[in-house]
């Protein structure tokens, strides 16, 4: 994978034999990468329309893989006004469980591209994000140098049209940071439905305050999640997404081995 760590054994100027692996820190399914310190979760604001399941399920696969997320809003300079304050409420939200997140003000304003680049020096960072979320157009931005190619948006499907069609790692500034292809849908988690809620960090968090031990914050009585959610401590969203998610998991055929 794009990421690993060898052992590589060098015989005629840079060509030669890989002897050896060395073992992963971790690694993602989607984007397929290993050893990555964080990534970067490109999430268009509108086309495509801002998906807060997406968010969520790509937020999960991060935390399951202990890969620290930085949300970062592209395309907010063609947001309506009204849809704006929506947006960075969201942002907010976000905010508060902790994640970083970066709203530009205006698509690609120095100060964005700054607190992104400090944030990503010296770290192996990873850029995802659905099809046409404009991660290449951001590298660019804070890499010129790089001059990926970008693709336009079909106007018929609002989607982008998987312009970067491999993993590659490049080198801004003082960091790593890995350009992918995007995708257009997320595949489903392969962890215990009763795990699940590990990987919202506020939900954990509130879970000590729950009555019973090993609250799944679904039934139970007493549930501090569920409070905060009525409280609006915890977003609605987030937690609706959990019960999505935690019914699609639990429902899911289990796969017999012979
Ligand atoms: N208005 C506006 N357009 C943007 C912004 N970011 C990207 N775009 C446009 O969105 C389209 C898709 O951008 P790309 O950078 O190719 O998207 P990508 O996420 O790398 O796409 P894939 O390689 O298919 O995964 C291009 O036409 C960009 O010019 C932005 O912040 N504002
Ligand atoms: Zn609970």
């Amino acid at each position: 994978m794009v990421g690993d760590d060898v052992e590589f054994q060098i015989e005629d100027g840079d060509k030669g034999y890989i002897l050896s692996m060395l073992p992963r820190k971790n690694s993602l399914v989607r984007p397929p990468i290993a050893n990555i310190d964080q990534a970067i979760v490109a999430t268009a604001a509108v086309q495509p329309e801002f998906s807060s399941n997406l968010l969520d399920r790509q937020l999960i696969a991060l935390e399951i893989s202990g890969i620290t997320p930085i949300i970062y809003f592209t395309k907010t300079d063609l947001l309506t006004d009204q849809q704006r304050a929506h947006l960075e409420t969201i942002a907010k939200g976000y905010r508060a469980v902790p994640y970083e997140v970066i709203f530009p003000e205006q698509a690609f304003d120095p100060s964005s591209l700054d607190q992104l680049r400090q944030l990503f020096a010296g770290k192996e960072n990873v850029i995802m994000g659905q099809t046409g979320a404009g991660k290449s157009t951001l590298l660019n931005h804070l890499a010129p140098e790089l001059q990926l190619k970008t693709g336009e948006i079909s106007a018929a499907l609002n989607r982008g049209k998987h312009t970067t069609r491999k993993v590659a790692l490049l080198q801004v500034n003082d960091g790593l940071i890995a350009d992918t292809p995007g995708f257009s849908s997320y595949d489903t988690l392969e962890i215990d439905y009763r795990e699940l809620a590990n990987y919202f960090p506020e939900f954990k968090r509130a879970a000590v305050k729950c009555r019973f031990r090993g609250c799944v914050h679904v039934n139970e009585p007493d549930c501090e999640v569920k409070r905060q959610v009525s409280a609006g401590t915890i977003m609605k969203s987030r937690y609706a997404n959990y019960l999505q998610l935690y019914t699609d998991i639990r429902n899911r055929k289990p796969i017999y081995k012979k």
